[in-house]
């Protein structure tokens, strides 16, 4: 039979052929779209330094921040901005800040700041370790190892080595400055050159372990950190007139004074503590190290600190201070080159290299963490002594008032 074609069928046949264009054409739009659309949210704006999470970046978190201030320290007032996502901080380090100002403001020294890197070396015999001990100890070799160490970087300045013998393992401890920076990445470099210097010359049979032994000690609780500091060793002083005590922290001296012995000092005894002769600093610590960009895991040792109350001016005002021998923070490199970081960094006043001298920037960074600490020990010490602690809570942890509804 044959079969006639109908003068319709080539345009059905054409119109069939452009439709189905039009088609494969929108899906590849679509899938472009759909791609660039994920892409968008991959591509989070880092800096070089963080290739490693750049390549694996999906989302960032998101944390609430908050300004507590202005906080009054050695004559300057900062606008202090805090991470977290517990409710009540910001109100209650905005207290501690109120009481201060109203005060006349904190005082605070920096005792000592250096970075510590700690290896760990093997010898064939304990008296070897005990060698490479004896040799570091003495001046002319130190100056030596000091030449080598301090080329690595133009900021790094080695200050001291401790060594310590176990068995036949030898447990270094170099401490230096590192400028305005928190410094690991620096002292790790600086270490494992010298560490190649010293198995080059006097010590070939000296076997390296590990670059990090623990002595440093870096992101744990330990009692070198808290005798000897690492980072920046501070400690901040405020006298609060009686009249603050009781108008804005709603409470006496006699209270504060009785309390702070029995749950700072002895309650941390009872517990065992190790640096955690406080309330609460870890919570100030963490709140501004996330905002600013410092590493959150050496929250753990920069959180070490001893609260004193003392009552003075015949028992009428307050003396209180804080002791915080390892506060590690830098105001360049790591997170603090991340955009928000920097934005909190500059809201500081501190944000990059020192103008000054290598170092003034993170020092100043130092004190306003200690000062910090002081509002929340006065204010948290406070809502205790006042029976205030759950009812701040329940107000601010769960109404609408909070933060985090807000935000959401
Ligand atoms: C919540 C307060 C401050 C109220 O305290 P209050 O005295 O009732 O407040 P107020 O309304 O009278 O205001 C006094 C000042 O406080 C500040 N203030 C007051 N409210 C705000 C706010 N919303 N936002 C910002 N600032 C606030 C502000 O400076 C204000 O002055 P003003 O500006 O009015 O002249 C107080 O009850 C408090 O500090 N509570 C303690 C909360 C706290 O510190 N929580 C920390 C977490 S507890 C924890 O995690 C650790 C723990 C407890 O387990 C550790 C331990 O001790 O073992
Ligand atoms: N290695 C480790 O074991 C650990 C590493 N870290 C990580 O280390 C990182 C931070 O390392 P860190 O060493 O602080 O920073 P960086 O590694 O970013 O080093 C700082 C850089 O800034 C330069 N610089 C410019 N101006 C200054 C100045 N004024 N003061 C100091 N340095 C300056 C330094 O110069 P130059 O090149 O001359 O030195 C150096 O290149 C973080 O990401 C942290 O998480 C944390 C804990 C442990």
């Amino acid at each position: 039979m044959e079969y006639s074609r109908h003068p319709l069928d080539s345009h059905i046949y054409l119109a069939s052929l452009c439709l189905f264009l039009t088609l494969l054409l929108l899906l590849h739009r679509c899938r472009r779209h759909r791609h660039r659309h994920r892409h968008r949210h991959r591509h989070i704006p880092l800096p070089p330094n963080y290739a490693a999470i750049s390549s694996n970046a999906v989302r960032h978190v998101m944390v609430p921040v908050g300004v507590a201030g202005p906080l009054s320290v050695d004559d300057r007032d900062y606008l202090v901005p805090m991470a977290t996502t517990e409710g009540c901080l910001v109100a209650s380090t905005n207290r501690g800040c109120k009481a201060l100002k109203d005060s006349g403001g904190a005082r605070s020294v920096v005792l000592r700041d250096g970075m510590t890197g700690a290896p760990l070396l093997r010898f064939r015999t304990a008296k070897r370790a005990a060698e490479l001990k004896l040799f570091v100890e003495d001046p002319h070799n130190f100056h030596a190892l000091s030449v080598v160490f301090n080329r690595s970087s133009r900021f790094v300045r080695l200050q001291s080595v401790k060594c310590a013998v176990a068995g036949r393992n030898l447990y270094m401890r170099f401490s230096c400055s590192t400028g305005d920076a928190m410094g690991m990445d620096m002292v790790s470099k600086a270490v494992e050159i010298v560490l190649g210097f010293l198995k080059n010359g006097e010590f070939p049979d000296m076997e390296v372990i590990s670059l990090s032994g623990n002595f440093c000690s870096d992101k744990k609780a330990s009692a070198v950190n808290w005798i000897e500091g690492r980072g920046k060793s501070v400690v901040c002083e405020a006298v609060i007139k009686g009249e603050v005590v009781k108008r804005v922290l709603k409470t006496t001296v006699g209270a504060l004074v009785e309390l702070n012995v029995h749950k700072n000092l002895i309650g941390s005894a009872v517990a065992g503590a190790l640096g955690g002769f406080n309330a609460h600093a870890s919570n100030i610590v963490s709140a501004i190290f996330i905002a600013t960009g410092q590493d959150p895991a050496q929250n753990i040792e920069s959180s070490h600190c001893l609260t004193m109350m003392e009552p003075v001016n015949g028992g009428r005002d307050l003396h209180i201070s804080v002791t915080m021998p390892s506060i590690e923070v830098g105001t360049l490199g790591g997170g603090t080159e991340l955009p928000s970081q920097s934005a909190c960094l500059n809201l500081l006043g501190v944000k990059g290299a020192s103008k000054e001298s290598p170092g003034s920037n993170s020092r100043v960074l130092a004190t306003i963490v200690a000062g910090a600490v002081l509002a929340g020990e006065l204010s948290l010490m406070s809502a205790l002594a006042a029976n205030q602690l759950v009812q701040s809570h329940m107000k601010y942890n769960r109404s609408t008032e909070n933060c985090l509804e807000k935000i959401k």
